[in-house]
Formats: structure tokens, C-alpha cells, sequence
């Protein structure tokens, strides 16, 4: 990450919610920009609370959140439209079609209606949603919905976009159709995402590098880079490198055995 420019830096973050044992203490953490960064946990460990946190949505007790090489705090880059929140569930307005669900970011950022559905319009065929504009969610698949939601996300997070485990509610096929599809647009686009997810697979075949939070509270994120050669697919899966650190990564959230997890 040496001499490239910072994207999301936190620093001694402490986060607990009224009577609850904390969930973040001293927690320290740098993303580059253009990075994609996969943070693996478990459930129930604080994963949504700290995008919400990195959004904020919510404001930390103790330590600071610095969004872009100015080092904006949370709740200004939000403001600015320059953090893209795209939540675990779709959330699309059921009465909006394709286009007016997708404008919507730009929309509440205060860019003109006309021009919002400008922008969606030369969006959609990049992401496959060709000849949905005028849809409603309900006509739509459970993949493309959640493309609509992700460019959404895109159009409206300037800089930085956060994804809370999107494709955790779709079929196994599906799923695997997202993900080359995510790994096409990020290459295309070069955002920096910050990557949520429950799934080693999907962590190591999207990312730079894997942050695995394995204790509560979290108060360090263990780091693992991922040497994988670039345009990826699903493929990459079978690679050796790829086998040898899946069996790493399950170490270190204790899905395997030292020996490596072999019978
Ligand atoms: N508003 C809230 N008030 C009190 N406790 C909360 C609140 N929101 C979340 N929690 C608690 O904080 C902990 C972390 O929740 P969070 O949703 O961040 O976990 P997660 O890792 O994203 O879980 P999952 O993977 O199941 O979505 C949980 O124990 C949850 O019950």
C-alpha cells in the first residue's frame, strides 16, 4: 500500500451500542484507492455496524474515520455523496421502476431528475439491465435487482463503496453469475470497495486483500493479501494459490485443523 493514496483510514475505533458489550475497541485499519477489500467475520460480530459507522450513519465513541487523501470524517463524505452504502437487502422502492429506483442516490444528492435518469440510461447495458427501465421490482430476478441496487450505489458513492454481503440471499449459480459480473465493473471502474461477506470463497476470489475479523470485540483485523492475477473468474478457484490460501483463511476463522483441514 506504500505511496499509494489513501482512501478510508480508521484509527483507534471504539464502538459499543447502550448496554451492550463493546463491539470495536482500538481498531486500525487502511484501504488504498482503487483497492478491493473483502472483510470476512462471522455473524453477529459487528460487520453492518461498522459500515454504518463508516457511512455514518452512526458516530463512533472513541477514535476517527478519515474518508479520501483529505481525510474527510464519515458523516461529510456521506453528505457529499462520495460513500456508497449498498445494504444486504435490496431495498428498491417497489412503486419505482428500474430507472427511477436506480436515479434515486443522485436523486437525494440533489442532481436533477432529467439528469439522474441520464446518467442511469447510459449506465444500465454496462451492468446487464438493457430494456429494464421501465420495470418494477417484482418483474425482476433476484440477481438484477440486486444490479439495480448496486448501480445505484455506484452512481451515487463518488468515491468509496461499501457492500454488505449483496449476493448472500442469491442461488449458488446466481452468485457465482454476480460475482465475475461485480469483478467486470470493478475492473472497468476502479472504485474502492469495501466487501462484506461470510464466504471465503468470495472473499478470495474478489479481492486485493482479506481483513478477517475473528475476535469480539474486534480490535484488530488480521491481513491477508491475495496474489491472484487480474481479469479474475470463477476459475481462479481452482488455482493452487487460491486452494493454499482458502486453507489459510479457514485457519484463522478456525474452520480447519492445522494440518491444514484434510481428512
Ligand atoms: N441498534 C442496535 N442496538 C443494540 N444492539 C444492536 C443494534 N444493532 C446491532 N446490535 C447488536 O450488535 C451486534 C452486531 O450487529 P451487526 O448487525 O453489526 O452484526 P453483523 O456482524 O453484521 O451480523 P450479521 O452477519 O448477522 O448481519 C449484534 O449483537 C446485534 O444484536
Amino acid at each position: 500500500m506504500q505511496g499509494q493514496q489513501i482512501a478510508l483510514s480508521v484509527r483507534g475505533l471504539s464502538y459499543s451500542f447502550p448496554s451492550e458489550p463493546p463491539l470495536f475497541e482500538s481498531l486500525d485499519f487502511e484501504i488504498s484507492q482503487g483497492e478491493f477489500v473483502s472483510i470476512l467475520a462471522a455473524s453477529g460480530i459487528g460487520k453492518t455496524t461498522l459500515f454504518r459507522l463508516l457511512s455514518g450513519l452512526l458516530v463512533p465513541q472513541a477514535g476517527t474515520i478519515a474518508i479520501g487523501a483529505a481525510g474527510s470524517s464519515a458523516a461529510a463524505a456521506a453528505k457529499q455523496g462520495r460513500v456508497g452504502y449498498m445494504p444486504q437487502k435490496d431495498c428498491l422502492l417497489p412503486w419505482r421502476t428500474v430507472l427511477d429506483n436506480a436515479a434515486l442516490g443522485l436523486e437525494l444528492g440533489g442532481i436533477p431528475k432529467r439528469e439522474a435518469r441520464r446518467q442511469v440510461k447510459e449506465l444500465l447495458p454496462e451492468l446487464g439491465l438493457e430494456g429494464t427501465e421501465s420495470k418494477y421490482p417484482h418483474e425482476l430476478s433476484g440477481g438484477m435487482r440486486q444490479r439495480v441496487s448496486f448501480a445505484r450505489s455506484l452512481l451515487a458513492g463518488g468515491e468509496l463503496l461499501l457492500l454488505d454481503e449483496p449476493f448472500s440471499a442469491l442461488d449458488a449459480m446466481t452468485r457465482i453469475r454476480m460475482q465475475e459480473w461485480l469483478l467486470q465493473v470493478w475492473e472497468q471502474h476502479r472504485k474502492t470497495i469495501l466487501f462484506i461477506t461470510h464466504d471465503v470463497d468470495e472473499a478470495l476470489l474478489l479481492s486485493d486483500r482479506v481483513l478477517v475479523a475473528a475476535q469480539s470485540p474486534i480490535t484488530a483485523l488480521q491481513e491477508l493479501p491475495v496474489q491472484l492475477p487480474r481479469p479474475r473468474s470463477y476459475e481462479a478457484a481452482l488455482d493452487e494459490t487460491f486452494i493454499r490460501l482458502k486453507r489459510q483463511l479457514l485457519g484463522w476463522i478456525g474452520m480447519s485443523s492445522p494440518g491444514g483441514g484434510r481428512p
